[in-house]
């Protein structure tokens, strides 16, 4: 008792320090405010500053400390969800963050190796009170981990840094700057780690990946905002979360095609596709156009507008910019033409008729009409919908009617796109402002009377192009909104949840985003969906990183139960009989049942009628249509609930079903109209 007093004012001392770093943070944020001296710019960089840190200070309030550890030579560390510091002796460390170095030996520490310990302190905490603690003598403990996991689920996900286990926390602290693969059966914490391994890499690496941030892709949105409150609570703001749906600034896609074309679509075949589709808009014209001119009239026919094409394509440049080069190619082309009909020419005949091309209107409407320029949605939208096109380039299968709306898979073709013609240049009017800007800051630096003529000037340094460049990027928006606002953003790192569902035209996106190649890539093969999906690591990612990238294994299953693990370790044999199932950390005592149904939907509300503690779902095929909080297995990947029903699991495809009753943590039944599949008799 009286050691349990000792540490709850060592945690309320922690929060007294806590409080007056936020008490002097929100004071220099009042003072930044109204400081109004200040340049705009400066003073929105202070106060975003300000913000940030005071959002970190507020969210380390929940559980400020969680540990402590005791070591041989008599020291002791206490361990939290930020540093803190006495101020008033030399820095000394009150509170340890727990990304850093010092406080590894919480997590990794055994009785076997036990990293210079001689106890782990595991602190219980509700809000700001220290309720209780439980001591570990460093052999293998389960008691913390047995409380986490027994917890029922919030609608979010919970961060697990405190009951982080050795084998995750080896990857979380992985000193691997390339591609890393983790791969583990459902539950074994890989989203958890990848999380976790994000906010530690922002720790230890916090000046690269500030600079450029984290992108993380997982499935669908409703996973996302699962996951979405891990990591600011784990400190950490410089990270934009996306599905593959949403990697494409200001184009939202929920919809998927059927799996047919989804395949085609996912595969890198696609890419000769689009090449040639991008070629079928470089055309030429059926019938000839005359082009009026003062003193002749010149024909644009097939075979001259061929010409200036086959310039043009030589050129070797992206489609939208080379519009202009095509247009100055039929102007030579068609001026030869008009000075071979010009019976008596006159000085200067080639120059004046030359202008005259120039201006042409019908002329510049002949190059908008036969060398367009297209916005990759415009492009991709004509493409799919021709049905002449996509059957001219051998994918009938492409083919949609006007106006549908862009699918997930259509996300790697539009960028694609984006690359294969070129962004449109800058509006000249635009381009004119920053350019006369620019030339102005120019010339009052180099009006500079204190400047020796010896002295490099600025001109000589920097042009106005450049200095226009760097006045768009003056931008102080926050990093996560500039990245996702910016198809053309390069991230320090990214990471891949459910990775397996990604097609090989995914990836191609992912490693354009990010160049460093440095990934935390985490799936599973057996559970994937999708038919354009990972059917081995090796396929998809020694294309990018051939044979650089690390793979490590998770082998423990921290959310299902063994009761229910056994029932979905069949349901993977169908997967893949060669294929491991995860050991599950515990047994919960409750057998998984199922019942044979004639009236589904009765059957439904009467189990959903019975008393639940915490999270309920049902998981369907899609199509089955039924009422109650009803998803299907795909919108069902990654998410865990702590009371699972599988209905018509005869109904799904063998990956489906495994998803499926892998999602539960405490309770799984099957509600079925038809026989059971042959993996799941024993339940009957
Ligand atoms: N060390 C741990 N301490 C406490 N809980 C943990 C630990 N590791 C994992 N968990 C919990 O186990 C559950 C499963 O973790 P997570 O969702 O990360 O698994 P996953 O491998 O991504 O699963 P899936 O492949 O099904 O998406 C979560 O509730 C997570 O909080």
């Amino acid at each position: 008792m009286e050691e349990l007093l000792a540490e709850r004012e060592r945690v309320a001392f922690l929060y007294e320090k806590l409080d007056g770093q936020r008490a002097v943070a929100l004071r220099a944020l009042e003072e930044a405010l109204g400081d109004t001296g200040a340049q705009r710019w400066q003073r929105e960089v202070t106060v975003r500053t300000l913000s940030d840190q005071l959002s970190r200070l507020r969210i380390a309030d929940d559980g400020l400390c969680f540990g402590r550890t005791d070591h041989v030579d008599g020291t002791r560390t206490y361990i939290g969800r930020v540093g803190l510091f006495d101020e008033g002796d030399e820095y000394e460390p009150l509170l340890t963050d727990w990304r850093a170095p010092a406080a590894r030996p919480f997590y990794v520490a055994t009785a076997a190796v036990p990293e210079g310990l001689t106890r782990r302190r595991h602190f219980h905490t509700r809000g700001r009170r220290l309720h209780d603690f439980h001591d570990d003598e460093l052999k293998l403990d389960g008691v913390a981990l047995n409380a986490a996991l027994d917890a029922p689920r919030e609608e979010a996900m919970r961060d697990i840094v405190a009951t982080i286990q050795a084998e995750q926390d080896e990857i979380i602290r992985l000193d691997h700057q390339g591609v890393l693969v983790v791969e583990g059966g459902p539950g074994t914490g890989k989203t958890a780690v990848a999380l976790h391994r994000v906010a530690y890499l922002l720790y230890t690496q916090r000046d690269r990946l500030a600079k450029r941030g984290v992108l993380i892709v997982g499935p669908n949105s409703g996973f996302l905002s699962y996951i979405g409150n891990v990591l600011p609570s784990l400190g950490e703001t410089d990270v934009v979360f996306a599905s593959p749906g949403d990697l494409m600034p200001r184009l939202r896609t929920v919809r998927e095609d059927v799996p047919e074309v989804q395949r085609i679509k996912g595969s890198l075949d696609v890419l000769d596709v689009l090449g040639a589709a991008v070629a079928q808009r470089q055309e030429l014209p059926d019938e000839p156009i005359p082009i009026e001119l003062e003193h002749a009239v010149i024909d644009l026919d097939a075979a001259l507008a061929d010409k200036a094409r086959t310039i043009a394509r030589a050129a070797g440049m992206l489609h939208n910019h080379t519009r202009a080069v095509f247009h100055e190619a039929l102007v030579d082309v068609l001026l030869d033409a008009a000075l071979a009909e010009i019976d008596e020419p006159w000085d200067g005949v080639k120059r004046d008729v030359r202008r005259e091309l120039f201006a042409h209107r019908e002329l510049r409407a002949a190059v908008d009409v036969l060398w367009p320029a297209l916005t990759p949605r415009r492009f991709l939208a004509e493409f799919y919908e021709s049905a002449e096109r996509c059957a001219e380039l051998g994918v009938p299968e492409l083919h949609r009617e006007i106006g549908r709306a862009w699918t997930v898979s259509d996300v790697p073709l539009l960028d694609e796109a984006a690359e294969l013609l070129g962004e449109k240049p800058l509006k000249p009017k635009e381009e004119k402002a920053e350019q006369e800007y620019a030339q102005g800051v120019l010339e009052i630096l180099d009006t500079d009377p204190a400047l020796d003529p010896d002295v490099l000037r600025a001109v000589d340094l920097i042009d106005a192009e450049h200095l226009a460049q760097r006045h768009t990027e003056r931008d102080h928006r926050y990093l996560a909104e500039r990245a996702a606002a910016d198809r053309e953003w390069t991230y320090g790192h990214v990471v891949v949840d459910e990775a397996q569902e990604l097609s090989e035209m995914d990836w191609r996106v992912l490693f354009r985003r990010c160049p460093s190649k440095s990934f935390t890539i985490v799936g599973d093969l057996s559970q994937r969906q999708s038919a354009a999906g990972a059917r081995s690591w090796a396929g998809m990612l020694n294309r990018y990183a051939a044979d650089r990238w690390l793979y490590r294994e998770l082998a423990v299953n921290y959310r299902t139960p063994a009761e229910i693990m056994d029932v979905a370790a069949a349901a993977l044999a169908e997967v893949d009989p060669d294929a491991t199932p995860p050991r599950s950390v515990r047994h919960n005592g409750i057998e998984p049942w199922a019942e044979l149904v004639d009236d589904l939907p009765a059957a439904l509300a009467r189990r959903l009628a019975e008393p639940h503690a915490g999270t309920v779902t049902v998981i369907a095929p899609e199509g089955v249509e039924l009422d109650g909080p009803v998803i299907t297995p795909r919108e069902a990947k990654g998410l865990e609930f702590d009371t699972v029903l599988v209905v018509e699991p005869h109904r799904m495809t063998p990956g489906e079903r495994y998803v499926a009753l892998t999602r539960a943590t405490q309770r799984l039944g099957v509600l079925h109209t038809e026989p059971l599949p042959e993996s799941l008799r024993s339940l009957a």
